[in-house]
């Protein structure tokens, strides 16, 4: 068998928030090169999970590592796009601008600017203030933001929240292309029905890990076709294994 490191590996993680343990001891791999769902109920503990990640979360124990450096690494820098749940783009710049400063921060030039407004669909955009733009073009901003630098690995924090349908398959679609061409993504979502767009699932719930499997083994296990009556079952039968 070949031996592929994966994009992140995370081994006993414990991270403390307000003085509880929000993930008490967490241990998974991520696969290089597919998108990852990390799905779980609000409060689950998702965001907690991607700020440690990326680095930028004080952790009480264990070890987080991204393609085989310690999580926050400068060497990571520019190999990790994170798009966070709240605005991280500048409103009173053009689409541009703001592509162009993310672009000056990871050194990379005008050519990478426009590939990223247009890898999000947002050429026709690209003068127009932000603060002019609706939500779901809001959000592709920051995604293209964080695309500009080409990195290996993408951290999404509920990227699709609030989009009409039609986005939200064509963002998916989006995410599937970027991982054929080698990246890795790790895409967050409350949305159970999201779950099917993914190569393979973390269900996460109270900050632990109730299955690490692909949706269709998710469905195969529970005996459901729905993603949401999937994770329902998996709780109740992790309830009373507890
Ligand atoms: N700054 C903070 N101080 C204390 N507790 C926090 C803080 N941020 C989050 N928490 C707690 O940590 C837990 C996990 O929160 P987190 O934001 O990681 O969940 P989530 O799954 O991303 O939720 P959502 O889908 O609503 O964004 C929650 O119980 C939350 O109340």
């Amino acid at each position: 068998m070949v031996n592929i490191s994966p994009a992140v590996a995370v081994e006993g993680l414990v991270v403390t928030r307000g003085g509880r343990p929000v993930l008490p001891d967490l241990s998974f791999a991520v696969p290089p090169g597919q998108v990852v769902g990390l799905m779980g109920p609000s409060g689950s503990g998702k965001s907690t999970l991607m700020r440690s990640i990326v680095g930028v979360q004080r952790i009480a124990s264990g070890r987080v590592e991204v393609f085989g450096l310690e999580a926050g690494s400068p060497q990571l820098r520019r190999r990790v796009g994170y798009v966070t749940q709240g605005p991280s783009v500048y409103a009173d710049l053009s689409v541009r601008a703001n592509v162009a400063y993310f672009a000056a921060m990871v050194g990379v030039g005008e050519e990478a600017v426009d590939q990223a407004i247009a890898g999000v669909d947002l050429t026709p955009y690209r003068d127009r203030r932000v603060e002019t733009l609706s939500g779901g073009q809001r959000s592709r901003v920051s995604l293209a933001a964080a695309l500009v630098g080409g990195p290996d690995l993408l951290v999404l924090d509920e990227p699709t929240v609030g989009l009409d349908p039609v986005l939200r398959r064509d963002l998916w679609a989006l995410f599937h292309g970027l991982a054929e061409s080698g990246t890795s993504l790790l895409v967050s979502s409350h949305v159970m029905d999201e779950a099917t767009r993914c190569d393979r699932l973390l269900l996460l719930r109270g900050g632990r890990l109730v299955a690490d499997t692909t949706p269709a083994e998710l469905l195969a296990r529970t005996g459901t076709n729905d993603p949401e009556t999937a994770f329902l079952t998996l709780i109740e039968s992790s309830q009373v294994a507890q």
